[in-house]
């Protein structure tokens, strides 16, 4: 074990450390309790991975920042380390090093894996990002059984199926402690409700539920927060327009890749309630999970309750309109497909 960076300020003594070895260090051998949350962040050097630790370094709940990538960790965290905020900076590289990064985390963030190019679908990522998925899920289940895990690597609607098998398979699969992030999907309904209607676009909420792709992300617009009407033209213009956001921000980006800095701030969001919640602070986001919510299928998002266990509480669809019904029947098939997708990718291997 070789600890070659230690960076500390003088003047604030054990204020951020940055450690990292070419053969894997264990700085964090305890369980940080949800009073000192530890949060690992694997695929840490990518477009969604450096912003996103930038948000979570600044967040007064994160404790200790553990980053993990394949590659370029070391000066991620280096770069991390000198902001001046408390939570501690370790870096870890390498599949030699996977099961430090994640030993003992409160929270699991995984944007590890490759993103669209035009032309795409979330499903042509599969091959890759399947793989990636379930080698990560493996380590977590023997370093962190407990940990709550946040996906974010595409497809995500097979991406959890994936994890959740492989935790099943190593018999430590909590279904409440598995998390397909969507959060994007509500930051941008909640951005173009509150442009379209001139709204405060921090005081609107729009509940999103189903999956991450397509046809399978449905906004429910009969619910937003502060109670807003839309004509049906509205409703027709707006719902392809969050459905497809992902695929404007990849034609945009015109072959750089997806959305990475709404995405860090979604995620950045999403790890936050995960933290409130262990802390006990009980609050409601919308996530991709295991559920009952909606009839033959095994896994929809929904608004959920978070709290000290993950899940708390399924809050299901609630009273939606015949639209939005709609909707939520053509996913099923949808999602059913990505899901057994995912199944069959680990029950296969
Ligand atoms: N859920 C969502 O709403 C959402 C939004 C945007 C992007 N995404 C997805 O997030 C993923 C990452 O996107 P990005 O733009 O950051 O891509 P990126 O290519 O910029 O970064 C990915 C990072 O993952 C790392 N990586 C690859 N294999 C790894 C492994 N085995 N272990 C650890 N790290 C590994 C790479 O080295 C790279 O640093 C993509 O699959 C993308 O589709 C999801
Ligand atoms: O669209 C993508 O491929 C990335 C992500 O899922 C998104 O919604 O932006």
């Amino acid at each position: 074990m070789v600890l070659f960076s230690v960076v500390e300020t003088m003047s604030l003594p054990a204020k951020s450390l940055v450690s990292a070895s070419s053969n894997g260090i264990r700085l964090a051998s305890y369980r940080y309790s949800s009073q000192a949350p530890k949060v690992a962040l694997l695929g840490a050097a990518g477009g969604i991975g450096q912003p996103l630790g930038l948000l979570l370094k600044q967040d007064p709940l994160v404790a200790h920042l553990s980053l993990y990538d394949v590659v370029n960790t070391p000066g991620v965290a280096a770069d991390l380390s000198h902001i001046d905020s408390n939570a501690k900076v370790t870096a870890h590289t390498g599949q030699a090093e996977l099961f430090a990064a994640v030993e003992n985390a409160d929270v699991i963030v995984i944007p590890a894996g490759v993103p669209r190019k035009p032309g795409m679908t979330r499903d042509d990522l599969f091959n890759t990002n399947a793989g990636i998925v379930r080698d990560l899920a493996a380590v977590i289940a023997k370093a962190a059984p407990k940990a709550l895990i946040a996906i974010i690597t595409n497809p995500v609607n097979s991406t959890v199926p994936i994890a959740s098998e492989v935790l099943k398979k190593a018999g430590v699969y909590d279904p409440k402690r598995v998390f397909g992030v969507t959060t994007l999907d509500v930051v941008r309904s909640q951005a173009f409700v509150a442009e379209l209607k001139g709204h405060d676009a921090t005081k609107t909420i729009v509940p999103v539920v189903g999956g991450h792709a397509g046809i399978t992300i449905i906004p429910l617009l009969s619910q937003v927060t502060p109670a807003t009407t839309f004509t049906e033209a509205e409703i027709s213009k707006l719902t392809p327009r969050i459905q497809d956001a992902g695929t404007e921000v990849v034609n945009a980006k015109a072959g750089a890749g997806s959305a990475t800095l709404s995405m860090a701030l979604a995620g950045a969001k999403f790890a936050n309630a995960l933290i409130r919640g262990l802390k006990g602070q009980k609050n409601v986001q919308c996530a991709y999970v295991a559920s009952n919510a909606v009839n033959g299928v095994e896994y929809f998002s929904t608004p959920l309750e978070l709290g000290p266990n993950g899940v708390e509480k399924i809050l299901g669809v609630g009273k939606v309109s015949a639209f939005e019904q709609k909707l939520i029947d053509a996913s099923v098939p949808e999602l059913n497909k990505n899901i057994a997708k995912g199944v069959s990718f680990v029950k296969g291997n």
